[in-house]
């Protein structure tokens, strides 16, 4: 069995990670306020494959996850996660995995895009490999139905329905680029249609940006084309009028009968019931751990596994318990 994560877990080895984290992100959202979406994504697109190991961040050119189809062209924010590792390297060497910095960036985004803050479960460890056909199958894609979203959320053990709505809600803040929704536009089922879930102001306002099935394809928008930058939950009253940017956040509502519709209809209401049902499935996001008999390590550099055991390494617990 696991060990199990813990907020306290660098309180003497490195306390204040978090502070430092902060710091390295407060600079980076000056230049670039994008970058709090940007890294709530990773943090998601690292535990969906493999459990939350940092196996996202290598560069081997043969396995990386980042040429993966959901990924390629797409996730972004390693520049900013490797500044945060050097700053971390030089205060306290050798203790703070990469893993770890991700789970603490996502949170402190969250908060400094206004936000719930919450305390981190702490103590993951790098893998020591990542898996590119994991990451194209693992990952929930654009144009997937309801069932297969669940399914997907189900296979790495979390919840169908409140996980997926809560976790969707992180679609309040950052872009998307007009191949993950132009078939919204000009031919839905083959016919030139548009998605009739989609408001009609909406798909015209995007058909400017997109102006063609074949032209301006990674061309931006907004993901909640209201409260673009802020963490709220007005990404849910969007759904209640068919301005849902992706095909896969209109169904949460639209699809008849599914249990995600009371959900939206909940936190839509409440933004204090979405902030709190938001921190339980990023914790228990955050918790999706990697094979019980995967050997992990504190990696020096995120973008390359340790050249030899010269950092803490081990299973999981051995981790945990050479912390105590
Ligand atoms: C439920 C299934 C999901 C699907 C199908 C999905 C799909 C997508 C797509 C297609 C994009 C735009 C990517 C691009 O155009 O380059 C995107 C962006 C984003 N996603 Fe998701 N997503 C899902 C769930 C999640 C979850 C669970 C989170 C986090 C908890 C999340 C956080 C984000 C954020 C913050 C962005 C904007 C990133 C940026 O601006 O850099 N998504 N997602
Ligand atoms: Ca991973
Ligand atoms: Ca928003």
């Amino acid at each position: 069995a696991q060990g199990e994560l813990t907020p306290t877990f660098y309180d003497q080895t490195c306390p204040n990670v978090t502070d430092i984290i902060r710091g390295i992100l407060l600079n980076a959202a000056i230049i670039d306020p994008r970058i709090t979406a940007s890294l709530v994504r990773l943090h998601f697109h690292d535990c969906f494959v493999q459990g939350c190991d940092a196996s996202i961040l290598l560069d081997d050119p043969d396995t990386t996850e980042k040429t993966a189809l959901p990924n390629n062209n797409s996730v972004r924010g390693f520049e900013v996660i490797d500044q945060m590792k050097t700053a971390l390297e030089n205060v306290c060497a050798r203790t703070v995995s990469c893993a770890d910095i991700v789970a603490i960036a996502a949170e402190e985004s969250v908060v400094l895009a206004g936000g719930p803050s919450w305390e981190v479960p702490l103590g993951r460890l790098d893998s020591r490999s990542a898996n590119r056909s994991l990451a194209t199958t693992a990952l929930p894609g654009f144009n997937e139905t309801l069932d297969e979203i669940k399914h997907k959320f189900a296979a790495v053990g979390l919840d169908t329905s409140v996980d997926v709505v809560a976790l969707s809600g992180a679609h309040t803040f950052g872009r998307a680029q007009c191949f993950t929704f132009e078939h919204r536009l000009y031919n839905f089922t083959g016919i030139g249609d548009q998605d009739p879930d989609l408001n009609e102001t909406l798909a015209a306002r995007l058909r400017e940006i997109c102006p063609s099935p074949t032209a301006g394809l990674s061309n931006l928008t907004n993901l909640d084309q209201t409260t673009p930058d802020a963490f709220d939950n007005v990404y849910f009253k969007n759904l209640q009028i068919e301005e849902g940017l992706l095909r896969t956040d209109q169904i949460l509502f639209s699809t008849h009968g599914a249990d995600t519709v009371e959900i939206v209809n909940d936190f839509s209401r409440s933004q204090t019931a979405f902030f709190e049902a938001f921190v339980e499935s990023m914790i228990r996001m955050g918790n999706i751990r990697p094979p019980v008999d995967a050997v992990g390590e504190v990696r020096l550099d995120c973008r390359v596994v340790n050249a030899n055991n010269s950092t803490a390494s081990g299973t999981e617990d051995a981790h945990l318990v050479s912390s105590t």
